[in-house]
């Protein structure tokens, strides 16, 4: 077993450092709150009050804690570290569900490159036949692409899929229980069938002194993400007047925000927080591993029923004729890729670009 192996290495929970305070103005939150029965309603309302407003969160006591989230990272930096030759021969070209590696400028963010190189994962899944008059965005399911110079990725990040899925869903149970609603709330869309994915993510030194956009400013478009950052920073959060909050990297800490379609459920009492990553300067690179936490790709979305008295406060979904959010959750996600992978789109969806 090698030494980034996660086997072993992992503590639980309880071992995690007590983090006591945000230091970046994105409230801090700590998960074993929502699992103690004195303190879970107190969480709920602090996550509810957080998914509103600002659409972040910084969360603690999840159970990744410093050490293995460096073991992870280190893993994921081997892999940006492999010969370009082998990283190619994983590339996400020869996938049409969108998995494996992304070279640095191959990434369009609001039609602009994105200076990032990246590593997609999926669920490992059979795809699925389809017919030309199916929805394309039956093509996302399918296997994976894993380099075969580092074969323990495909366990560690697998597992580490499966782990982030259990926290992302507890984080949704808790945000359902602080809208008024059954933890239960969104368990029709959830489930096995689920679309979670994971993106490792490295992201170099800027190539020009003004090309600063490692990832260009977006919101996520499923229901939430997790992300577990280095040391480095250049996460930011829009605090929407107009600036940029740093959500600053804190040892164990991971950060939380919302997507697009549970703001779509939500009528827009969720907020989907935009963010961006800016570049490091020339001599530093950062390292991030992203969560996603998606819904079944056939879910159809319909509005969760709030109590009036946050109901009154949605703000409803905004139209941006530009970026449709559909009920559709497939189409959300299929939109996404497209967009951001143009070589993939026409290779493998020519007929929908
Ligand atoms: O690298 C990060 O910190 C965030 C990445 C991100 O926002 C994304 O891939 O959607
Ligand atoms: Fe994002």
């Amino acid at each position: 077993m090698s030494e980034h192996d996660d086997g072993g290495g992992r503590s639980g929970g309880d071992r995690e450092e007590k983090v006591e305070k945000s230091t970046t103005g994105i409230p801090l939150l700590d998960l074993r709150d929502w699992h103690a029965p004195e303190s879970r309603t107190d969480f709920a309302e602090r996550l509810r009050a957080a998914a509103h407003g600002i659409g972040f969160v910084q969360l603690t006591g999840h159970g990744v804690d410093a050490r293995r989230s460096g073991e992870l990272l280190n893993l994921a930096r081997r892999f940006f570290a492999l010969p370009k030759r082998e990283r190619l021969a994983v590339e996400n070209i020869h996938s049409p569900h969108f998995r494996g590696y992304t070279a640095a400028g191959r990434e369009l963010t609001g039609g602009r490159m994105d200076w990032r190189e990246l590593f997609d994962v999926g669920r490992e899944r059979a795809p699925v036949a389809r017919d030309a008059d199916d929805p394309p965005w039956l093509g996302l399911t399918g296997p994976n692409h894993w380099p075969s110079a580092l074969p323990e990725m495909r366990p560690v990040f697998l597992d580490l899929l499966d782990e982030l899925y259990g926290v992302g869903y507890s984080v949704l149970c808790a945000l359902a229980a602080g809208l008024g609603c059954r933890e239960s709330l969104f368990e029709d869309w959830f489930g096995p069938e689920s679309h979670a994915r994971l993106k490792l993510l490295h992201y170099p030194p800027r190539p020009t002194a003004e090309h600063e956009q490692g990832a260009g400013a977006h919101k996520d478009y499923g229901f939430l993400s997790i992300v577990i950052q280095d040391g480095q920073g250049g996460l930011q959060v829009d605090d929407g007047s107009g600036g940029w909050v740093d959500a600053a990297p804190v040892p164990g800490v991971v950060i939380v925000n919302f997507g697009e379609t549970l703001e779509l459920a939500t009528g827009g009492y969720v907020l989907a927080g935009r963010h961006r990553v800016v570049s490091p300067p020339p001599d530093a690179e950062r390292t991030s591993i992203a969560f996603f936490l998606n819904p079944r790709l056939d879910a159809e979305i319909t509005p969760v029923p709030l109590p009036p008295a946050l109901a009154t406060e949605a703000r409803g979904q905004r139209a941006d004729p530009d970026n449709p959010v559909f009920t559709t959750y497939g189409r959300n996600e299929f939109k996404g890729w497209m967009r951001a992978h143009p070589r993939v789109a026409r290779r493998h969806y020519p007929d929908h670009v």
